[in-house]
């Protein structure tokens, strides 16, 4: 039973393995993912959670409940992404705009026609995506880069790969990569960077994942784009891309439990930090937003907690968001639901982690 309880069940690109947990039980929650770093894929996306106190970081963001809020109700409306990758484990079950199950009925389910590897429900979903999906270099990275990945990176999925393309082109769509900006604040489209040279100084399996993946982007991407952004450190856009999508992404899940692929979104729920004892949690909407009961019109009513900053860059990522909405008209959506009464003021978390996985192991 000692071994057993040992065992940490986690998955990566939807795949679910087995690997030894630590040799004793660690305290806290950012410590026990320090003794983690490979236990999950989705704790892997959120390491750099510890490599940094996030009070202290540069310009580090939480949201704070703007009113008092019953348990149950909403939030926030409901969030359009800025980039989604399914698994590559359900590209063929799922649309790769909408993320619902493909038709078994006619109409059948469109594929694109120069990669076959993404599969759309119906016309509108291919119309929604064909733009992000060709001009961010995923189609070249299916047709044609993918081949020169090596086996592993392959087995472990390319979800990760896949968003950080997507996410590098609606960025660039939006004007919101530059050198400039992320020397200065260490976010990218108000997403935080932080912890990504230490990860790379540090090295492992996270930092190799990260330069390989940024390769492959860049030789996908080199068909499409003319430029290449080269930060004053050393870092290129794509390793940064990809790090952002390590920490800043969930995986999107729906009423039966599988984890169908990962999401990006702006600050608006981005900023909400993680908690062991969370005060808020988040589901997925999958339908269009006209098919829905979930209002995309609603007020926040958890916003970032400083003033100055804070509330200029919140500002300016709603405008973004806007156009989110637009370009993901029918990405998976996802609204942050109150559940435990919080008063304004008081701090909004969600877990990043499954805890009923993660209790077995440590104790917060
Ligand atoms: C998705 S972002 C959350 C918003 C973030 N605070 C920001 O400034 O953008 C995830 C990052 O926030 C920080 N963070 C979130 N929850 C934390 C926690 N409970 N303890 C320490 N750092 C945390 C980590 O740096 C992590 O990589």
């Amino acid at each position: 039973s000692t071994k057993k309880q040992r065992t940490l069940v986690f998955s990566v690109a939807g795949a679910t393995r087995r690997r030894a947990a630590p040799s004793r039980p660690v305290r806290g929650c950012h410590r026990a993912f320090l003794h983690h770093p490979q236990a999950c894929g989705f704790v892997v996306r959120r390491l750099s959670l510890f490599q940094t106190n996030r009070r202290k970081g540069p310009m580090a963001m939480e949201m704070r409940a703007r009113e008092s809020v019953g348990m149950s109700e909403d939030l926030t409306r409901a969030i359009s992404p800025y980039a989604t990758a399914l698994h590559d484990a359900f590209l063929h079950s799922h649309c790769s705009s909408c993320f619902r199950k493909l038709p078994s009925q006619p109409p059948y389910a469109m594929s694109c026609m120069l990669c076959c590897s993404v599969q759309y429900c119906c016309s509108d979903c291919l119309s929604s995506d064909r733009e992000m999906h060709s001009s961010s270099g995923e189609c070249c990275f299916f047709a044609d880069h993918l081949k020169k990945a090596s086996p592993s990176y392959i087995t472990e999925g390319t979800s990760d790969v896949r968003a950080s393309l997507r996410l590098l082109y609606f960025l660039e769509m939006h004007g919101l990569v530059s050198s400039d900006s992320i020397n200065r604040s260490s976010r990218i489209g108000g997403l935080s960077t932080i912890g990504i040279r230490e990860i790379l100084e540090v090295g492992g399996e996270v930092a190799e994942r990260i330069l390989k993946g940024s390769m492959l982007m860049s030789s996908a991407r080199k068909m499409r784009t003319q430029t290449s952004v080269v930060f004053s450190n050393g870092l290129t856009i794509e390793i940064v891309t990809l790090w952002v999508v390590m920490i800043n992404s969930v995986e999107v899940q729906i009423g039966d439990g599988w984890d169908l692929g990962i999401a990006v979104y702006g600050p608006s729920f981005s900023w909400f930090n993680h908690s062991c004892f969370p005060n808020a949690s988040f589901r997925f909407v999958l339908a269009p937003p006209n098919e829905d009961s979930v209002s995309d019109k609603s007020e926040y009513r958890a916003v970032p907690a400083s003033k100055g900053v804070a509330q200029d860059a919140w500002h300016a990522w709603q405008f973004e968001e806007g156009s989110a909405h637009a370009l993901g008209k029918y990405g998976p959506r996802v609204v942050v639901r109150c559940i435990k009464p919080i008063n304004k003021g008081d701090e909004v978390c969600i877990t990043y982690i499954d805890l009923l996985q993660t209790r077995v192991l440590f104790s917060c």
